[in-house]
C-alpha cells in the first residue's frame, strides 16, 4: 500500500465543474485501497489573476514540484482577454509544463463504440479508432525566443514569434513515440513541415536518425503536417502514434477530438523525464478542452475527458493500470447505457448533466469493483 499525494488546480470555467467527478473517483478508490491519495488544492488562471495578480503563484508552482501529479482542470476566458500578456490564464499552465519540463504530451484519442455516431465523420471511419497523438509540450514556437511586439514609428507594428528545436528536444520526445508504439501497434508517423521550416528539416532529419539507430524494429513513416490533418480526417484508422512539434501538436489533437464525438472526450498526459534515483517523474494530467465559457456555471459539462485523465494518472504515475482499464470499462458501459452530456448526444437523445454522468460512472466502478 502506497499513499500518493496530488496537487489538484481546478481552473476556471469548466474546470471545477469537472474536477468535482475526480474528487469523487478519489473518494471511491481510497474506499476501495489498497492505495492511498491525498491532495491539495490550488488557484491557477483566471481565479489566481482574481486573488494575485498573477495566474500561478511561486507557492503553487512549489507545490507542484513536490506532489506525485498535479491534476489540472482547465483555464482562460473572456473575463480575463484584458489582463496583461504575462499574466494571461493560459501563461499559468505554460509555466507549469515549463518549469516541471513536461516535454512529453501524450494525447490519446479513442473513439468509444457507442459514441461512434456522435463524431463529425461517418461510422466506419472512426468505429474502433484508437491513435496516440504524442505532442512535444516544451519547445517550438510557444516558448521560442524572441517573442516580441515592436513599433515601428511608421503607424505599423511587427510581431514575432520563434519557433526553435534543438537536436536534444526531438531525440527525447522521437524516443517516447517508439517506446509507445512498441507497446502498440508498432507504427510511427512524424509530422512536420520540412518544405517550409528549418526546423521541420532537423526534426525529420533527427526522427529518422533515432529510428535507424535505436528502434529499427518499428514502423515510421513521415508525412507533411497540413496534409497529415487532411489524413486524419480522411482515414485516420491508418495511424497508430503520431509525433510532431508543439503548435502542431495542439491543431491536430484539437481535429483528432472531432473523431471521438467531443473535445470533451480528450484526455492528456504530460511527462517530463524519469529520475534514475527516485524512477519517478514529474507528471501533469490535464483534459485537452479549454474552460469552455460558453457553458460554464450550467452544470452541463462532459466530465469524461476530465475522468479519463485522472484515469492516465493512475496508469503513468501510479502503475495501477488494472484501476486505470476499470475506469476506462465504467467510462464504456456508461455511454453504452446511453448516458449522454449534451456535446455528445445525438439529434433527440436525452441528455444529463455533469453531475449525474460522474454519479453514473461511480456507480459502474462500484459494479467492477464488486
Ligand atoms: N488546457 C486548458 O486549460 C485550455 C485548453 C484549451 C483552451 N483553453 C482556454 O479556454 C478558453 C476557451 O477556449 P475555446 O472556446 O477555444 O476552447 P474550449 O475547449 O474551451 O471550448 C471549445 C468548444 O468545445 C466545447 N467543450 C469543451 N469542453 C467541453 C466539455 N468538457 N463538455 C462539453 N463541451 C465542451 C465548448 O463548450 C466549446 O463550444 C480560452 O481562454 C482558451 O485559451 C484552455
Ligand atoms: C490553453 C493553451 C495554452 C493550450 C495550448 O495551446 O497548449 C491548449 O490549447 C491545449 O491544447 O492544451
Ligand atoms: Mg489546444
Amino acid at each position: 500500500m502506497a499513499t500518493y499525494n496530488l496537487l489538484l488546480l481546478p481552473g476556471d470555467g469548466i474546470g471545477p465543474e469537472v474536477m468535482a467527478e475526480v474528487k469523487r473517483i478519489i473518494e471511491f478508490l481510497n474506499k476501495k485501497g489498497p492505495n492511498r491519495f491525498t491532495y491539495d488544492e490550488g488557484l491557477v488562471g483566471g481565479s489566481c489573476y482574481d486573488a494575485h495578480q498573477v495566474s500561478i503563484t511561486d507557492e503553487t508552482m512549489e507545490k507542484a514540484k513536490a506532489a506525485d501529479a498535479v491534476i489540472f482542470g482547465a483555464v482562460g476566458g473572456p473575463k480575463w482577454d484584458k489582463v496583461p500578456y504575462e499574466a494571461r490564464p493560459e501563461a499559468g499552465l505554460l509555466r507549469l509544463r515549463k518549469d516541471l519540463a513536461l516535454y512529453a504530451n501524450l494525447r490519446p484519442a479513442v473513439t468509444y463504440p457507442a459514441l461512434a455516431d456522435a463524431s463529425a465523420l461517418k461510422r466506419e471511419l472512426v468505429e474502433g479508432l484508437d491513435i496516440m497523438i504524442l505532442r512535444e509540450l516544451t519547445g517550438g514556437v510557444y516558448f521560442g525566443e524572441p517573442k516580441t511586439i515592436t513599433d515601428l514609428g511608421n503607424g505599423q507594428k511587427r510581431a514575432v514569434d520563434t519557433q526553435v528545436y534543438d537536436t536534444y528536444e526531438i531525440e527525447r520526445i522521437s524516443r517516447v513515440a517508439f517506446e509507445l508504439a512498441r507497446k502498440r501497434r508498432n507504427k510511427v508517423t512524424s509530422m512536420e513541415k520540412h518544405n517550409v521550416m528549418k526546423t521541420g528539416v532537423l526534426w525529420k532529419e533527427v526522427v529518422q536518425q533515432t529510428h535507424d539507430r535505436e528502434f529499427k524494429d518499428v514502423t515510421l513513416e513521415h508525412q507533411l503536417a497540413d496534409s497529415g490533418g487532411m489524413q486524419l480526417v480522411k482515414n485516420p484508422k491508418q495511424f497508430d502514434v503520431i509525433v510532431t512539434d508543439n503548435l502542431f501538436g495542439d491543431l491536430l489533437s484539437d481535429i483528432a477530438a472531432m473523431l471521438t464525438g467531443s473535445l470533451g472526450m480528450l484526455a492528456s498526459a504530460s511527462l517530463g523525464e524519469v529520475d534514475p534515483k527516485t524512477q519517478k517523474r514529474k507528471a501533469l494530467y490535464e483534459p485537452v478542452h479549454g474552460s469552455a465559457p460558453d457553458i460554464a456555471g450550467k452544470g452541463v459539462a462532459n466530465p469524461i475527458a476530465m475522468i479519463a485523465s485522472f484515469g492516465m494518472a493512475l496508469r503513468y504515475s501510479f502503475d495501477m493500470g488494472k484501476e486505470a482499464d476499470m475506469i476506462d470499462q465504467a467510462i464504456a458501459a456508461t455511454l453504452g447505457k446511453g448516458l449522454r452530456t449534451g456535446d455528445i448526444a445525438s439529434a433527440g437523445m436525452k441528455t444529463v448533466g455533469t453531475e449525474e454522468m460522474g454519479s453514473a460512472i461511480i456507480e459502474e466502478l462500484e459494479k467492477l469493483a464488486a
